[in-house]
Formats: C-alpha cells, structure tokens, sequence
C-alpha cells in the first residue's frame, strides 16, 4: 500500500455543506496498479468524498493528491440515445485532447470496439457501463473513482467488469471503488477504507483488515443436510439447519465434516457463512453502532 509516490491520497479531508459536516478529518493513500474499496453505510459520505477527489464539491480543510487528473464515474452514467459509440468516443476523445494511444487503449481494455456501431440508446446496462469506463479512460486517467459500478449488472456482466477491473490495474491504474455488492468486491480489491458517519473508521491491505474481523463460521450443503444437522447437535456441535446447508459455527470446518462423513452422507460444499467484506462491513462500516475507535493499518 505504500508507495514513493502514491496515486492518490487524502489528507485530513473534510468536506461541509452549510453548518452540515459530510466528512470528517478522512485521510488514506494509495500506490499505483491497486483496486480499493471504500466501503460505508447509506449517507456514510462516500460518493461525497468521490466528488471532492473529482473536485465537484469543495473542501472545508485538508489536501488531496493525485497523479494525473482523476477521472470518476458515476452509477447509471447516460449518453445521448441516438449518438453511435463511435462518434461519441471521437467527441469525447477531442474535448480531453485524447491521443491516439489513449483512444486505443480506452477501446481495447474496454472491449468496447465489439459494439462502437450500435446508438447509446441500444447498449445493455453492462455494455453502457463498459462505455462508461471507455469514456473515463479516454483522457490518459490512471487513477478511477467508480461509484456502485456493478448496479443493474447481472452476473456474467459483473464478472467481466471485475475482470476489466483486474485488466486496469495490471496497467497500473489505481480503481477506487465504492458499492454495496460486498460479496463481488473482495474478489478484487487489494486495499480498503471504512467510513462510518463520515469519518473513517479502517484503512490498510485487505489481508490487514481481514485479520481484524470475527472468523466465519461454515455452511456445510450435503446429500442429507436433516441428517447431517442432527448429527452435529448430537455431538454437541453450534449447528443451525438452513436452505443453503447446515450452518456450523466457529472457524474450522474440518470437525464438522468428519462427523457428517462418519454418517455416511455426501459433502457436497463447503462455504463460509458470511463474505469477508460483509463481515468487514459489519465491524467498521455499518451505521448501528458509533465509532468505538479509529484504526489506520499501515
Ligand atoms: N448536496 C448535498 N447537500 C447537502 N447534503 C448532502 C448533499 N449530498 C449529500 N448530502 C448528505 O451527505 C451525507 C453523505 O452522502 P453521500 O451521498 O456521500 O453518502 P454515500 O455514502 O455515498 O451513501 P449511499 O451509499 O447511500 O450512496 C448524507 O447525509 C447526505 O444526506
């Protein structure tokens, strides 16, 4: 996470609005070639702290540094229906002084050249967001702010953005994002930040964060999941029968497979009962609880 120079960091940020303070005192970084998550409750101050880093709201106080001019997408970003793809990259190309260079690289980690003929109006949401990001890369960008990207996207959809996102990164762009999909984030994020009420509650490598949250406990989906969950309370075991399998407490799984195979049913999965970013969430971001104490990993 740390870097000789960072791609982007944050420095005591607070951003007002009247007498009203959106964000507090919010200060992290973060190096090139890495995908971030900023993860918070509604209203917690993430897409304001994304308008801020893209300098549509002002700062009360504090400083914010980026390499190059940050380029930042909104959920739902329109273009005019009737404009073809093509003509809009060209347009949109000329008024950030695209190179050639940065015009085939929006198109080619986008893969958007497989439809640059179609109207705006008749692009899927998964194919207009990819336009989205086509757009925001047309300008050279190496450090992206998206917000709830993943909104109105089916599965197939956001595994291919998660994969671009992968793409982004290991051409050395910085991807902040922020979304309540947690369960898909993990999948690609190397960094996160928490806000709670507008303050920043954790910040640091996943794996830093991750060893701070409670464990998980286990769902357990067998051939007979009746039998195996009576099994399990017969030894004495924290077991709770659910649709998905037998949901088993604690961290270690192994005790409960074996008395399940000692049954002779099937185990045919073995899950973790909550994500990590859920359970992430849970400790530093959601709204319930007031902030206990503010912790930065390095
Ligand atoms: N233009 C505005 N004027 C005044 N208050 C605002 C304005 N925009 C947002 N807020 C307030 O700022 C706080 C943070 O809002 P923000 O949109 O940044 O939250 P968020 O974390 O992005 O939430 P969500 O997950 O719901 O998108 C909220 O209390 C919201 O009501």
């Amino acid at each position: 996470m740390t870097s000789a120079r960072p791609a982007l960091s944050l420095d005591g940020v607070t951003v007002s609005r009247g007498r009203r303070t959106l964000v507090r005192d919010v200060s992290f970084s973060m190096g090139p070639g890495l995908v971030h998550a900023l993860l918070g409750h509604n209203g917690a101050g993430k897409t304001t702290l994304f308008r801020a880093v893209s300098g549509l709201v002002p700062t009360r106080s504090g400083r914010i540094v980026t390499r190059g001019e940050p380029s930042v997408l909104f959920v739902g970003s329109r273009f005019p229906a009737e404009l073809r793809v093509r003509d809009l990259m060209a347009y949109r190309g000329r008024l950030v002084f695209a190179s050639r260079r940065d015009m085939a690289r929006a198109r080619e980690v986008t893969g958007i050249g497989a439809f640059e003929a179609a109207r705006c109006g008749e692009l899927s949401t998964g194919m207009a967001q990819r336009l989205a990001l086509a757009v925001a890369l047309l300008g050279g960008a190496r450090v992206l702010l998206l917000d709830e990207p993943t909104t109105g996207l089916d599965p197939q959809a956001i595994d291919s953005l998660l994969d671009l996102l992968r793409t982004l990164r290991d051409d050395g762009c910085t991807v902040v994002l922020c979304s309540h999909d947690l369960a898909q984030l993990e999948l690609v994020c190397d960094t996160v930040t928490c806000l709670r009420h507008g303050r920043l509650t954790v910040t640091g490598a996943v794996g830093d964060v991750a060893a701070r949250v409670p464990r998980a406990g286990h769902v357990v989906r067998t051939s007979d999941d009746g039998a195996a969950y009576r099994a399990l309370r017969e030894a004495r075991m924290d077991a709770t029968l659910t649709s998905r399998g037998v949901r088993v407490a604690g961290p270690d799984p192994l005790e409960a497979v074996w008395t399940v195979v000692a049954r002779h049913a099937v185990v045919h999965e073995i899950t973790v009962d909550r994500a990590l970013f859920d359970r992430i969430f849970d400790e530093f971001a959601s709204s319930g609880t007031e902030v206990a104490d503010e912790r930065t990993l390095s």
